[in-house]
């Protein structure tokens, strides 16, 4: 019997023998947030163990609110910069070099295929694209991730996903993921890896792939995992290219991490994605989903583009495209944050930044802002956004606010026209 590549992880990766169902794996990466991490690093010290196994494995940033805007995120940005200091921590992450965690760590490659991955964060499933096995934990997992570098799991049983065909014209990865989770529902995929594959993904950029990998969570999945690639390759290769001397060794390398023709599923499902339209939810639940085309006329009071999902540079090009030359409505606030201080940079120079601010919209430092409603682009009391997250909660975005999640294309769209709208309608 052949296997999952998250079986072939598990097997080079366990530190002993499985009991009952629990796998002890060696951990590559421990990534780290101002979020969760504080509690963990507090606790620790508290108990006389305030250790970490491997400074140069552990990855940290602040993100979710930065710059601080009170004094109780000051206090956590203050207990992790001083515990990246204690510990030579140096891949830390600090205001001015700061971005969305699940779009800095990847683009600095610290995410390689075969890697196994935590984080006190439920979107670590994101560096699943790379072919690694991320999952998110909670603070008791994170806290002995830190001290030893290992952390237990249950057996990968997985789902497989055959997508085929190909994509219509303004039909993104946000509208595959959003079309996935709505057949699997929000918990179809608990406890489970769920394996992105066929033409659809091998077509798809890094960037994509991270889009569908971020959103496996939002029905449930430990991990989403693309099978690496040269796209994968050529992703990394700045990183690795003085471990392999071409690109095609890298490849024969990375290829060990793919699932084996005979592998055992829990499901199959397979797609042809050629006539799928783009995708926006309704409701409280990320697998409430429609298409755009049954949402059209909603009317909205913001547009919020940006986060782990949809913020890398790939998704404002696409917005900037249906944006250029044209105004958002007099009835919207149009929010951008883009994920990293790169693509920031990008943006600036391929003339992105001055599309979104002459269409109107509001452009942010890099940060999780809006997504969570923790820090900028509040929503009031029965206000709608669109944005281009993951999460449509009930007051995710502020008390008595709803959120429709829709691709960076069909946000510019609906931006331009105050109400949800299809992204062709403005597309040259
Ligand atoms: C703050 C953090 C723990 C949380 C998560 O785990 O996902 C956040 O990133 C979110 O998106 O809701
Ligand atoms: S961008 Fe949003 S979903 Fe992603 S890590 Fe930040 S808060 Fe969580």
């Amino acid at each position: 019997m052949g296997k999952t590549i998250a079986e072939k992880i598990f097997d080079s990766h366990r530190v002993e023998e499985p009991f009952p169902d629990t796998h002890v794996l060696k951990l590559d990466r421990v990534f780290c947030h101002e979020i969760t991490t504080p509690i963990a690093i507090t606790d620790l010290m508290a108990r006389g163990m305030d250790r970490v196994f491997d400074p140069t494995k552990i990855k940290a940033v602040i993100d979710h609110v930065t710059p601080a805007k009170d004094s109780k995120t000051a206090e956590q940005g203050k207990i992790m910069r001083e515990w990246a200091k204690r510990h030579g921590i140096k891949d830390f992450f600090d205001v001015g070099r700061n971005g969305v965690c699940h779009a800095i760590f990847p683009e600095k490659g610290f995410v390689r295929p075969g890697y196994t991955v935590i984080m006190g964060d439920s979107h670590t499933c994101t560096h699943g694209a790379f072919g690694a096995f991320a999952a998110g934990v909670g603070t008791t997992d994170l806290e002995v991730g830190i001290l030893k570098g290992v952390c237990s799991f249950h057996f990968p049983k997985t789902i497989k996903f055959v997508l085929n065909g190909e994509l219509k014209p303004g039909v993104y990865a946000k509208d595959v993921i959003l079309f996935i989770i709505k057949q699997l529902t929000v918990n179809g995929a608990t406890n489970k890896v769920i394996e992105f594959t066929g033409p659809i993904v091998e077509k798809m950029s890094m960037e994509s792939r991270m889009t569908i990998c971020n959103m496996a969570i939002e029905a449930g999945g430990t991990c989403g995992i693309c099978y690496p690639d040269m796209t994968t390759v050529d992703y990394l290769w700045d990183f690795i290219k003085d471990e392999y001397s071409t690109k095609e060794e890298a490849l024969a390398d990375y290829s060990k991490w793919v699932s084996d023709e005979d592998a055992e599923y829990e499901e199959i499902y397979e797609y042809d994605m050629s006539e799928l339209e783009p995708m926006v939810t309704f409701g409280y639940k990320p697998d409430q989903v429609k298409s755009v085309k049954d949402m059209e006329g909603t009317k909205v009071d913001q547009i919020y583009i940006g986060s782990c999902t949809n913020g890398r540079i790939e998704d404002l090009r696409v917005a900037a495209k249906v944006l250029e030359g044209k105004k958002i409505s007099d009835d919207v606030r149009g929010i951008v944050s883009p994920a990293t201080p790169k693509i920031y940079s990008m943006a600036l120079k391929e003339g992105i930044i001055d599309i979104f601010q002459d269409a109107g919209f509001c452009v942010t430092n890099p940060t999780c802002g809006a997504c969570l409603g923790m820090s900028n682009g509040v929503l009031a009391e029965g206000e709608v956004c669109a944005s281009t997250t993951n999460r449509n909660f009930n007051g995710r975005m502020g008390k008595g606010g709803t959120v429709h999640l829709m691709s960076p294309a069909t946000a510019a769209a609906t931006a331009i026209a105050g109400a949800i709208t299809n992204s062709e309608l403005f597309e040259a």
